[in-house]
């Protein structure tokens, strides 16, 4: 059996950090795991490890801004293009792995999750191929900062996750940067965040948007944006699809956890029982009551 996870989510979330993270746990864990390169605009030192499968092999940003004279945008546009076109070079690739564990670690192209066709066609060609496919989308904890920025990542991530039919997790990356949980408040106290606070955004609260009072809100004071922010408090209300699981890098604990979700998911080791994910621990941030 093989296994594909695609580490998706927005420019500079973490993903390339935590496919090098996940990778290496894999192998300490004797498993074999091998690293994917979607990115053509990746740099030469991006990867602790050389990627199995590299796209800068068939085409790279640089040669299609040089060559076709493009700019960065249009430039990415055109090589996934360009991969879509040439599919049997990834599939021939990807040919050469049997019973391993794929982390394919994805560009930070946001269109490339709300609407453009190549990923929806990737997964379409994965599973095609027998291999168990499935999705972790980061969002970095900076998002918790600011309430809108962080509406607007849980949309995008909504609409990421019903463009690319697979089974997905959502990940609160860059854990180790919040600063607590010092106490047991919602608010945050002395620059630090309480539990209950943290478990809002983890499991997204809509009511963040109604209640905020802070000074931006003022500015913002008027009736349509109020009537927009409503609107979404009742999309998620309706459809809560999306909670984060945090993931902070500096706790092996925080890492396993995560690991054994994306096992869960799909369903790693056949022949083996389904495992539960592994409970959080106290002194995680979502063992709320
Ligand atoms: N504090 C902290 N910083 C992190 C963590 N993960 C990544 N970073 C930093 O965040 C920046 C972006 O990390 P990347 O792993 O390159 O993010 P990415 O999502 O692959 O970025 P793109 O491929 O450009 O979209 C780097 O400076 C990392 O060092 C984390 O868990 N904690
Ligand atoms: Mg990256």
């Amino acid at each position: 059996m093989r296994y594909a996870v695609l580490v998706t989510g927005p420019a500079g979330a973490g993903k390339s950090t935590f496919s090098t993270a996940f990778a290496t746990h894999l192998r300490v864990s004797r498993r074999t795991a091998h690293i994917v390169n979607l990115d053509p605009a990746a740099t030469g030192d991006a990867f602790e490890y050389q990627p199995a499968i590299d796209i800068r092999e068939l085409v790279t940003l640089d040669d299609v801004m040089g060559e076709m004279n493009m700019g960065p945008n249009g430039g990415l546009v055109y090589c996934f293009e360009y991969l879509l076109q040439n599919m049997d070079w990834l599939e021939e690739e990807l040919g050469g792995f049997d019973d391993d564990y794929l982390i394919i670690d994805c560009p930070g192209q946001i269109e490339l999750y709300t609407h453009h066709p190549f990923l929806p066609q990737l997964v379409r060609n994965l599973q095609r191929m027998g291999i168990r496919t499935c999705a972790v989308y980061l969002l970095e904890s900076q998002f918790m900062e600011d309430r809108y920025k962080f509406f607007s990542g849980v949309l995008t991530a909504m609409s990421a996750m019903v463009n690319l039919e697979v089974p997905w997790i959502n990940i609160m990356s860059k854990m180790d940067l919040v600063s607590g949980p010092s106490s047991d408040t919602f608010e945050p106290r002395n620059g630090k965040r309480g539990k209950r606070d943290i478990a809002r955004y983890l499991d997204p609260d809509p009511m963040l948007l109604v209640a905020a009072r802070d000074g931006r809100d003022q500015q913002r004071d008027n009736s349509r944006f109020h009537d927009l922010n409503r609107a979404i408090v009742q999309l998620i209300e309706d459809h809560p699809l999306v909670s984060f699981l945090p993931l902070d890098l500096t706790s092996t604990d925080s890492l396993e956890t995560v690991v054994s979700h994306i096992d869960f998911t799909m369903q790693y080791g056949e022949d083996e029982e389904p495992k539960e994910p592994h409970d959080l621990d106290e002194g995680d941030f979502a063992d709320m009551e």
